[in-house]
């Protein structure tokens, strides 16, 4: 009998803040049909023109703001989730990491586990929410690079987590302990999600539907109010709202001074969070007014991140960890 695999896998971050390493990955990222879901005909000039021209440069300048020493921390706390629950798991299971789009590769990764004896092996893409644009391109990936095997292992994927109780309670815990340490108290709690274009809910994705339902769980395990509103708008399509920006700048004026912003669809901090967020969030925040602002971490290899990483992966593991 070979062993069993653990694949955890993510978005995918450059290898470097610079522009070029920037406009490798935005081209990888951008021309993925999954994600930009016009005719690529005409998406490509302006892919090509207009943003891969102008976003690296902008982009590489947000990168060095949250770059660590070891590397981009959506990396660097993946990295170190699969670390943590190659602990947990033991003899049981060989965990590793990859990442959709740049380095280290879905396809290469899996190579890898096979090549060291992996006949059986998990995907577990870490988006709590299913998206088309995250989840599926990610098992995309993964099953290409299986049709390139002779002999394949046998596969099984980590279905959403959105509901979970074991996400919700890793929620609520890393919540209540990171407020618990704040020296203010906030009068409300956001919960910041990744936006997507409103034209993917009408085509029947479940994204948006599970952001709101993670929120309304948190919110009841908490025994308080979390308001959903989604950032990150690309491109000029009507996307999610309302808008994480726009709320933080008219929250002051309906006396609402002190905010704690999670982001909880995002398994690890990454630019979207530390940047966007806890940065640029917290500086329109208080231009508009606000007093106090703070972004709390997201799980990333934390002990909550490994409780609720463990529980996943031991129950969709059952039956091969028995044999
Ligand atoms: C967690 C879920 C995510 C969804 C859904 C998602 C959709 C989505 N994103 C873009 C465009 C960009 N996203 C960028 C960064 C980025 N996005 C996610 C996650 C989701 N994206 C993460 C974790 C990150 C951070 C990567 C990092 O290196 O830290 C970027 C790149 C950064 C920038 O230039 O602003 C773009 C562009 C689209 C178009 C989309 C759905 C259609
Ligand atoms: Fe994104
Ligand atoms: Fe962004």
């Amino acid at each position: 009998m070979g062993k069993i695999g653990l694949l955890l896998i993510n978005l995918g971050t450059p290898d470097g803040p610079d522009p070029a390493s920037v406009r490798r990955y935005l081209a990888e990222f951008l021309s993925d049909r999954r994600v930009v879901e016009i005719p690529q005909l005409l998406w490509q000039p302006i892919l090509r023109g207009p943003i891969l021209l102008t976003r690296p440069k902008k982009s590489a300048h947000a990168y060095r703001q949250v770059w660590m020493k070891e590397g981009s921390p959506l990396a660097v706390y993946t990295r170190d989730a699969a670390r943590g629950l190659q602990e947990r798991m033991g003899a049981g299971a060989m965990v590793d990491w990859a990442m959709r789009y740049g380095n280290p590769a879905i396809g290469a990764r899996l190579e890898a586990m096979v090549a060291a004896g992996c006949d059986r092996i998990l995907l577990a893409p870490l988006y709590p929410q299913y998206c088309a644009a995250t989840t599926a391109t990610a098992l995309d990936a993964a099953y290409a690079a299986l049709a390139k095997m002779r002999a394949q292992p046998a596969i099984r994927t980590l279905p959403p987590y959105h509901a979970d109780p074991a996400y919700i309670e890793a929620l609520r815990a890393s919540t209540q302990a990171q407020l618990a340490n704040l020296d203010f108290a906030p009068d409300l709690l956001i919960a910041s999600f990744h936006g997507m274009p409103e034209r993917t809910r009408q085509l029947g994705d479940p994204y948006r539907d599970q952001c709101v339902e993670s929120a309304r769980l948190l919110g009841e395990a908490l025994g308080r109010e979390v308001r959903v509103t989604f950032q990150s708008r690309f491109g000029p399509a009507k996307w999610l709202g309302p808008a994480t920006d726009a709320v933080l700048r008219q929250l002051p004026s309906e006396n609402v001074r002190n905010v704690a912003v999670l982001t909880p669809g995002f398994s690890a901090d990454c630019l979207e969070t530390l940047e966007e967020i806890a940065i640029r969030g917290k500086e329109d925040f208080i231009a508009s007014g606000g007093n106090n602002f703070v972004h709390l971490s997201c799980l990333n290899a934390s002990p909550d991140a490994m409780n609720l990483y463990e529980t996943l992966a031991r129950r969709e593991l059952a039956g091969w960890l028995e044999r």
